[in-house]
């Protein structure tokens, strides 16, 4: 087996990981203006632009006011993590979490084509269907696809069992901004008070959403 070489060093960057950490936080306290947030929601949203890379993200959070001690009671209770998108489970960081929490995605389930095709909408969709049996309590996260937060909000309209908390963070031009709009309305539209927290507009992705997860599972940064 051939030992890896250590290149030498030809440029000037900080290369300790705690370090990089620190100094990132401490850049985006100083730059990203979270006031309008709910306070307990302030870790929750630097880490997120962190994820991103993005401190103007801050403007288009919204953090329902229950939602980080609704998703840290849930994990602490053992609930598990509903993900979208394998990209999404593979972000949690196991470390973090409070209870070895389950991390579940059902892309990849066999009957997630059938259904997608039978019912005609996106496997993303289809694999939310698999989530009923676990959404009591659960912490879901929507990190890639709008259908799937549509089709979750559809599930819920319907009588589903209610997830403790939602981050519904799906990116893209197409149902993207409307998919969460649509879940800052759930409350009001539905009558059933689920806290979420989702950026307003196109931004969003399973990067984000791994933040946030992050986030919310551990209270330290
Ligand atoms: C329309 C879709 C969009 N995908 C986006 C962005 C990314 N998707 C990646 C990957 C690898 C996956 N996307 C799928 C979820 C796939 N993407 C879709 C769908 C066609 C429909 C979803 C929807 O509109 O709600 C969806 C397929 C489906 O039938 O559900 C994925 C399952 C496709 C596949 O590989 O089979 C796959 C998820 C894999 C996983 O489990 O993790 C990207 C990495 C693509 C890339 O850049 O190569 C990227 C990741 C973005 C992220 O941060 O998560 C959009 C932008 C969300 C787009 C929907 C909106 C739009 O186009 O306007």
């Amino acid at each position: 087996m051939t030992v890896p070489r250590r290149p030498g060093r030809h440029y000037d960057y900080i290369d300790d990981g705690p370090a990089i950490y620190t100094d990132s936080f401490a850049v985006i306290r100083k730059e990203a203006e979270l006031g309008h947030l709910p306070a307990d929601a302030e870790r929750l949203a630097v880490r997120m632009i962190h994820g991103t890379g993005q401190v103007d993200l801050a403007g288009d959070l919204v953090v329902h006011p229950g939602l980080v001690s609704a998703a840290r009671s849930a994990l602490r209770a053992g609930a598990p993590i509903l993900c979208d998108a394998r990209m999404v489970a593979s972000g949690v960081t196991a470390s973090r979490l409070p209870c070895d929490n389950e991390v579940l995605c059902f892309l990849g389930d066999g009957r997630v084509p059938g259904l997608a095709a039978e019912w005609g909408t996106t496997r993303s969709a289809a694999a939310v269907s698999l989530w009923e049996p676990f959404l009591e309590g659960a912490v879901v996260a929507v990190g890639n696809a709008p259908t799937a937060l549509f089709h979750l909000l559809e599930m819920l309209a319907d009588g589903a069992p209610r997830p403790a908390a939602i981050v519904g963070c799906p990116v893209g031009f197409v149902g993207a901004a409307e998919s969460k709009q649509a879940l800052t309305e759930f409350g009001d539209r539905f009558g059933a008070d689920i806290p979420y927290v989702t950026a307003r507009g196109r931004r969003g992705g399973s990067a984000m959403t791994c933040s946030a997860l992050n986030a919310l599972a551990k209270e330290e940064e």
